[in-house]
């Protein structure tokens, strides 16, 4: 291979090919091969997967392992798992896996067994969270703790919020938890509605405790605690959750009272850190072991299925092919499950804070588009706003949709005889089918539309999607989700030869945004930010906070 994977021998195979499958329909796909209903399936774990609906056939997906290997993303996926620095442009290991190793395994990273450690936080969040479940942790006044708010943002929020409305289901033991992010006060306001300080411990968790967002809030909440409460009662209900043991005791959290985790775990891999305190709080520890068991799954899959059945390498490689091949620009994930509404959001930070990258590794310029744009909505809801796009659009959008065989809640249809979850998942299955196969002009025609409506009506098919099917949205299933896409992310960011595990396009803005924020507070501050379209923005906001010189 060459030193660009676009100029591989793989990738020149594949241009090709995909010139002579473009040409393909999936109707002639499935009239050609009527079996790849059943042949284009894998389980990984309790995940059954049909990825029949791909503008595919047997020689794409072997033209694509063949890609996956010239890229060396089996080498690279060992790298990954030994605890590799494979995160360069940071020199560290991406260890994301090593949370959810059982106990009794052992990997030794930079001379330290990783996963003893691992479960001896895991093992410090259960005694604390039985504590609190229990009552046995009471707040300053002697109240029992009944929620939670978990202050953070990006990887210390995302996750967790969309694990805690996934698994509401398993909350047992009478505590809630609410979430608070933005740095719009709004955010913060709205969440301590109706929360009484006695009963409410706050959990700040930041990876590095110096997030700005973070640590306003964090600030502006124990304000909050003080005023009714005393400045004594911060030890009862402030923990953190973080890397930085210094900066959490000196924003005057007792380090006693911090869960730690570690620099080889990325923000946006570590709801299965000690960032899932608050899930733990509301789910238990046993749940939570449930919730790691499922990532664990997956890990063993991807680690050891040849690539050729591997869920997750199959997966990243699809999506590199409608993005590299076919010029889509974005993957719409729509999950069957109104407790799945955060995964797109969540999904968002994971793929495109991996590999929305221009230079690869070695800092050359990549040549070739990266980094899918995730988005979507539960459907039903969803039906009723974009699918139009999706059905007759100009675009090729290819969609995951993940379903459930057992539902969290079913009620009775209308006339009381059916099951509301049966009528949802009647419309994952007719989506899916209506996507891949439309109707034709002449099947319009047939049914006696009158003919200038036609054009109008055809619904032109060949959209691919990939069905996801499980059981039942567990605590595993959950996890076993969020790893299927954490893989198909690595091996995307191996193809394209990026360093997924970075970020550093988001610290700019960050700057930026603190050398502005005299500027609109001081009436002093020279207004002059060098553009003429920041200048006049800020002049106007300043006019309007009456602060104009
Ligand atoms: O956990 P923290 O250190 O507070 O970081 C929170 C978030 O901030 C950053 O801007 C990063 O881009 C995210 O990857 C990270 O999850």
């Amino acid at each position: 291979m060459s030193g660009d994977i676009t100029g591989s021998d793989a990738w020149s195979n594949l241009k090709a090919h995909h010139e002579a499958i473009g040409e393909k329909k999936l109707r002639d796909l499935f009239t050609e091969d009527p079996d790849r209903g059943r042949t284009f399936t894998m389980d990984a774990g309790d995940l059954h997967i049909d990825y029949s609906k791909h503008i595919i056939d047997s020689e794409t997906v072997s033209l694509l392992v063949e890609l996956a290997r010239a890229a060396d993303v089996e080498g690279r996926r060992d790298a990954m798992f030994a605890g590799e620095h494979i995160n360069t442009s940071e020199d560290r290991a991406v260890l994301h896996t090593a949370l959810r190793l059982p106990a009794d395994a052992t990997l030794e990273v930079d001379g330290q067994n990783v996963v003893a450690d691992v479960h001896e936080v895991l093992t410090r969040m259960g005694e604390f969270t039985d504590r609190l479940r229990s009552g046995e942790w009471v707040g300053a006044t002697g109240s029992r703790i009944s929620t939670v708010v978990n202050i953070g943002i990006g990887g210390s929020d995302l996750g967790p919020v969309m694990v805690y409305k996934a698994l509401r289901h398993y909350a047992d033991a009478g505590i809630d938890a609410r979430f608070v992010s933005n740095v719009d006060p709004a955010d913060l306001v709205a969440a301590l509605v109706g929360l009484d300080p006695a009963s409410t411990l706050f959990i700040i968790a930041s990876k590095t405790f110096s997030t700005l967002e973070t640590l306003t809030n964090a600030t502006a909440a124990r304000r909050w605690l003080v005023d009714a409460l005393g400045e004594d009662s911060v030890a009862k209900h402030f923990v953190a959750v973080s890397t930085n043991a210094e900066r959490v005791s000196e924003f005057g959290i007792d380090t006693a009272n911090m869960f730690g985790f570690w620099d080889w775990v990325g923000g946006r891999y570590s709801v299965d850190s000690a960032i899932g305190l608050s899930v733990m709080a509301v789910i238990g520890k046993e749940a939570f072991g449930e919730f790691l068991d499922g990532f664990h799954r997956i890990d063993e899959h991807f680690r050891t299925t040849p690539l050729e059945q591997n869920a997750p390498a199959l997966l990243g490689l699809l999506g590199l092919w409608y993005s590299s091949f076919f010029g889509s620009e974005t993957r719409a994930v729509l999950p069957y499950s109104n407790d799945l509404s955060r995964f797109p959001a969540y999904l968002q930070q994971l793929t495109m804070e991996s590999n929305g990258k221009s230079v690869k590794a070695d800092g050359t310029p990549v040549t070739t588009s990266t980094g899918e744009i995730f988005w979507g909505e539960p459907g039903t809801n969803g039906q009723h706003a974009f699918y139009q796009l999706l059905h007759q659009g100009t675009r090729l959008i290819p969609a995951d949709f993940i379903g459930f065989a057992e539902p969290t809640d079913d009620l009775p249809t209308r006339d009381g005889t059916g099951s509301m979850h049966d009528l949802l998942m009647s419309n994952y299955f007719a989506q899916t089918k209506v996507l891949a196969f439309g109707k034709t002009a002449d099947e319009i025609a047939a049914e006696g539309t009158a003919p200038d409506v036609v054009p109008h009506k055809v619904m032109p098919g060949n959209r691919p999607s990939t069905s996801i099917l499980a059981p039942k949205l567990t605590p595993s299933v959950v996890g076993q989700l969020i790893a299927l896409y954490e893989h198909q992310v690595f091996v995307e960011g191996v193809v394209w030869g990026v360093d997924s595990f970075d970020q550093w396009g988001v610290e700019l803005g960050k700057t930026q945004a603190l050398e502005l924020t005299p500027v609109l507070t001081d009436e002093a501050a020279p207004e002059k930010q060098g553009d003429s379209s920041t200048d006049a923005l800020v002049r106007w906001y300043r006019d309007q906070r009456g602060r104009a010189k």
